[in-house]
């Protein structure tokens, strides 16, 4: 009998969804890193499309989604720039298309806000495992989304720095046995800003995130802290908690991402260097450990690690979060979809900074927050909120 050699353990097969983006760009260093483990099948992006070109080029990527129309048309007319034949996708059907890919067995979704929820739906019906960093998904129809991957049983995986921390812990325990989680936040751009100069802050300064390199709407949000009142709810769905076991604690170095703390008093806590390398090759790589793209904490430099209560008079947005948590049903949605509208207001030049708390605030009052029966009321909410956090706008236009 001819002795018939063991097949190479297969890889896992991934689509990449805002792959020109901050989150998509690390992504692609983990891919680099491990090309024996993981392999690119389709990536999506909004409109830069010579980078998805040179993307799918470098990985000899066979699925394109491009959400914008012109885009798209200028790609198809450019086609040669890609790999001979690549299947261009359009739109959101395309990005739905490429969620559900027969050929792909873990979908991350890091388009920025919540255009990735449809396809992060699609991959979950489809059985797809779910690495998630797009956050707004969550807070719009976390109770959507986590009622799908039960359902189809497929694995929720939480690329977020803070909740992929948390995953860590959380690791070989009950949920029973979790007293809190607290989610650490840098403070960003602004934490050590006299307030008086808050209300000259342009969007320029907002911009230089002390520690993290990420897309302007999340610095923004770390810069107002909506980016952990975004996480505590995020948290809440991701790990079946209360919201009053969710907090947060200000901690300016990033190196510690989460507490979880245990009803005993032992805490838990998950370090890496301040870079999404970590928890992107930890969601994709799971449960296997290999070595990094970066090299670990060096523990022979000196560093300190700081922790110190959060200031909501300083940072109102975060505990605008927490009511909304409290309130339940839509609030949520409405916290996001006002936030996500103030923010692109101020990164315009429309508002100044301090306005952005404000606008969410007025919007949340006047939308009732009742529990969403489906879907479609979420997406009609978060809708009318858009519409009424535009209309706040005006009070505060420069
Ligand atoms: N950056 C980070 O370190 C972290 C980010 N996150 C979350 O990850 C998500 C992405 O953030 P980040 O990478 O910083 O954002 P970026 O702004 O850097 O990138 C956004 C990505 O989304 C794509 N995109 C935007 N709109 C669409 C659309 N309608 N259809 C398809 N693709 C679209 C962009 O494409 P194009 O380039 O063509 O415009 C780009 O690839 C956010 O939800 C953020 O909160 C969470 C934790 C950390
Ligand atoms: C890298 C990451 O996960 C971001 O969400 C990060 O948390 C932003 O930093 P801060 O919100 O703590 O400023
Ligand atoms: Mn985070």
């Amino acid at each position: 009998m001819g002795s018939t050699s063991p097949s190479p353990p297969r890889k896992k097969r991934l689509v990449l969804l805002g792959a020109t983006g901050s989150i998509g760009t690390n992504t692609l260093r983990v891919l680099r890193a491990h090309p024996d483990k993981l392999e690119l099948v389709g990536i999506a992006g909004h409109s830069n499309w010579a980078k998805l070109a040179a993307i799918a080029t470098e990985f000899r990527v066979p699925h394109v989604g491009i959400f914008d129309d012109a885009s798209f048309n200028t790609a198809r007319a450019e086609i040669s720039a890609f790999p001979a034949g690549t299947a261009l996708h359009h739109g959101l059907d395309g990005l739905n298309a490429l969620a559900t890919l027969p050929d792909a067995d873990v979908v991350l979704v890091a388009v920025v806000g919540t255009t990735g929820l449809a396809p992060a739906l699609a991959a979950l019906a489809a059985g797809k495992d779910l690495a998630l960093a797009s956050k707004e998904i969550l807070v719009l129809a976390g109770k959507f989304v986590m009622a799908a991957a039960r359902e189809h049983g497929a694995a929720l995986l939480p690329v977020d720095s803070e909740h992929n921390a948390v995953f860590q812990c959380l690791a070989g325990h009950p949920g029973s046995a979790v007293r809190r989680i607290v989610l650490t936040a840098s403070g960003g751009a602004f934490r050590d800003w006299p307030a008086d100069q808050l209300a000259r802050a342009t969007p320029a300064d907002a911009l230089r995130h002390p520690n993290w390199s990420m897309g302007p709407k999340i610095t923004v949000d770390s810069a107002t802290l909506a980016n952990k009142g975004l996480e505590l709810m995020e948290a809440k769905w991701l790990f079946n908690l209360q919201p009053a076991q969710c907090q947060a604690v200000l901690h300016a170095q990033s190196i510690v991402h989460c507490l979880v703390e245990f009803f005993d008093g032992t805490m838990l806590a998950q370090l890496s260097p301040p870079s999404m390398t970590f928890p992107i090759q930890h969601a994709l790589l799971h449960p296997e450990r290999r070595a990094g793209v970066e090299p670990p904490l060096d523990l022979a430099r000196l560093f300190s690690l700081d922790f110190r209560p959060v200031d909501e008079s300083r940072f109102p947005l975060l505990r605008i979060a927490r009511e909304a948590m409290e309130a339940g049903g839509v609030a949520p949605a409405v916290y996001n979809a006002a936030n996500e509208i103030a923010v692109a207001a101020f990164l315009q030049g429309r508002i100044p900074f301090l306005a952005i708390p404000p606008v969410v605030e007025q919007s949340l009052g006047l939308i009732s927050p009742a529990d969403p029966v489906d879907l479609a009321s979420v997406l009609a909410v978060d809708a009318d909120a858009r519409r009424i956090a535009a209309e706040q706008l005006r009070r505060y236009s420069l």
